[in-house]
């Protein structure tokens, strides 16, 4: 009888537990229009994000608190400031944006650097494959030198915040991973 009342005890605490995710990359990536997606299904018309916007999401048997910062050059240096606790980073890339793949780079190895977010699973989402010219998940991850990272958690999918293909593939393997490292 204890032992069942403990076990639903610690289901319920299970079920409330909110799990931290940030959404991060450049300014355009798409960040608010997956956000939105992941949230209510739907594409919004969105302005570029100053400050953030901060959504509880429920994906498979887990509830995110999905936090979606804004990727303005300017902006970039607060990200720090929502690193704590963070299960996984979310990094969105625009695919088409050839010119900036080695500023998206150099902003993922940074952050990959703070120490704060050395437990954090990583997610890069090679968003706009809609898009002509969308260059696939193999260039960007060469781009963002992914194969270099050690002892992290990594996946790439390529993706479009707009017509929803690849975000549940994405969806699913941060699921399952954070499910595991939990
Ligand atoms: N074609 C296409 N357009 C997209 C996609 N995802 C986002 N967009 C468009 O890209 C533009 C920027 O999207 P946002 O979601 O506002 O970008 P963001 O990363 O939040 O930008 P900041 O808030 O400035 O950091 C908008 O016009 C979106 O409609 C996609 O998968 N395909
Ligand atoms: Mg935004």
């Amino acid at each position: 009888m204890g032992g069942q009342i403990s076990k639903l005890l610690s289901s319920l605490i299970w079920a409330k537990k909110e799990i931290r995710i940030l959404i991060l990359g450049l300014d355009n990536a798409g960040k608010t229009t997956l956000l939105y997606r992941l949230k209510i299904g739907e594409v919004v018309t969105t302005i570029p994000t100053i400050g953030f916007n901060v959504e509880s999401v429920t994906y498979g048997n887990l509830n995110f608190n999905v936090w979606d910062l804004g990727g303005q050059t300017s902006i970039r240096p607060y990200w720090r400031c929502y690193y704590a606790n963070t299960a996984a980073v979310i990094f969105v890339v625009d695919s088409t944006d050839i010119e900036r793949l080695e500023i998206a780079a150099d902003e993922l190895a940074s952050m990959l650097n703070e120490d704060e977010l050395r437990e954090a699973a990583l997610l890069v989402f090679a968003n706009k494959q809609d898009q002509p010219g969308a260059r696939g998940a193999g260039e960007i991850s060469e781009a963002l030198k992914l194969a270099e990272l050690r002892d992290r958690n990594w996946s790439i999918v390529a993706c479009s915040a707009i017509d929803g293909k690849g975000i549940s593939e994405g969806m699913d393997w941060l699921v399952q991973t954070v499910n595991s490292e939990s």
